[in-house]
């Protein structure tokens, strides 16, 4: 993955001091990218004619080199009180989603009145974690800062209501496209842009460390996840095997870095998963590390995905774990409310539709080793 920002033909990310540029190489003088801004993220037109005191040249311009939007609404799924699915067709012909959680159910642990928006930052993944549908067919390629920003975009026209809470917790990691993803959050957090507070953008990743430090430096104050999932390096190793080449020593020293940095409290994510990592043993390590440096721990029963093996533990089971944690002192929630297989849904709706397609092959899972590319995001 190249550290260059690929900066798209789409005008859905560029920076007002990056529409200066464009409305200069047109000819035009520099107030003409506040008129274009404005057009763009507040009238939040989709075709550049519509752009009606923009001049004729200008607007040629525009309509040879760049564009508005590249997504395409290919359907959405569910229901507007538990969660919608959207699935969006990229101009390549591939497929990402995003699923839209309503206000009111509780989500990363918290009851809730805002609106959710799960976005994707990569179609497929490289990491391989065994329990996600999003690595079953390896890594596709990143998504651009625009592909990123237009979901949020069409899904609040589709939806006709604001967004007011972003998790980058759909397909993809997404501090492996770490210069997409910070473009993105650039303009979906600026007041000219989408307008979504820092705070309430969060950041879920499977513990890239140096890219967690990188984002800790990062000017704005976004929340960062961290799907754990195994609380000793012997049970992370089997479900997640970006932990080889991250170990939770070196994860942890990333961790303190970014309290150090940020000043506010990392969620962990812990997926439930009979006889992997539900034993009590594993809840009392689990409790020790979020104790350590006060991570709130969000328990997500594991959900079923095609062609995996794996059972989430029966619910006594589930229970016992979050009250060990919760024993510990450790703030601790276990998500199970309907509506709830999120992210793990994250994943599938775009596998069936590319396999019925037949732009991927159907993932089995011997298979998938062989069809997933290496890890080289660092
Ligand atoms: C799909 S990943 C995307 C973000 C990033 N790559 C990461 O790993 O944090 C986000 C989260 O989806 C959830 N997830 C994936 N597969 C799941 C499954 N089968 N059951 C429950 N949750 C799942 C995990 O909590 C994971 O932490
Ligand atoms: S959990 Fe995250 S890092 Fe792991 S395969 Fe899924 S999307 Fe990739």
């Amino acid at each position: 993955m190249s550290d260059a920002v690929p900066i798209s033909t789409s005008l859905l990310a560029h920076t007002p001091e990056e529409l200066i540029s464009v409305v200069a190489q047109a000819g035009e003088k520099s107030y003409r990218a506040k008129q274009l801004i404005e057009w763009i993220h507040r009238k939040r037109v989709e075709t550049f004619d519509e752009m009606t005191n923009l001049s004729k040249p200008l607007l040629a311009y525009l309509n040879e080199h760049h564009t508005l939007r590249t997504l395409t609404l290919a359907r959405v799924e569910g229901s507007a009180d538990t969660t919608r699915k959207y699935l969006f067709k990229l101009h390549d012909g591939r497929f990402v989603e995003t699923v839209l959680i309503p206000a009111s159910v509780s989500f990363a642990g918290e009851r809730s009145n805002r609106r959710t928006l799960c976005v994707s930052s990569q179609v497929g993944c490289a990491y391989d974690c065994k329990f996600c549908a999003s690595g079953l067919a390896g890594f596709t390629r990143n998504l651009t800062a625009s592909e990123i920003v237009e979901q949020i975009v069409q899904v609040e026209k589709h939806a006709g209501e604001r967004i007011d809470n972003l998790v980058f917790m759909g397909m993809g990691e997404p501090l492996a496209n770490y210069n997409n993803v910070t473009r993105a959050i650039t303009a979906l957090n600026a007041q000219w842009g989408v307008n979504i507070g820092a705070r309430h953008i969060t950041v879920s990743t499977s513990g890239l460390a140096p890219q967690i430090k990188k984002l800790a430096e990062f000017p704005l104050q976004v929340r960062l996840a961290i799907s754990l999932h195994g609380a000793s390096d012997e049970v992370r190793n089997q479900i997640m095997p970006v932990n080889r080449k991250h170990p939770l020593d070196e994860l942890f020293e990333a961790l303190h870095f970014w309290r150090q940095h940020k000043k506010q409290r990392i969620t962990f994510e812990f997926i439930l998963i009979k006889d992997i990592n539900d034993s009590d043993e594993q809840a009392r390590l689990l409790a020790h590390r979020a104790r350590n440096i006060d991570a709130k721990v969000n328990l997500i029963p594991y959900n079923t995905v095609d062609g995996l093996q794996w059972e989430r533990p029966d619910v006594p089971q589930q229970d016992r774990f979050r009250d060990i944690v919760a024993s510990h002192d450790v703030v601790v929630t276990l998500r199970r409310e309907k509506g709830h297989d999120i992210a793990a849904a994250c994943g599938q709706l775009r596998l069936r539709e590319e396999t019925q397609l037949g732009i991927i092959a159907a993932p089995v899972p011997e298979k998938r080793r062989s069809i997933t590319t290496e890890i080289h995001a660092d």
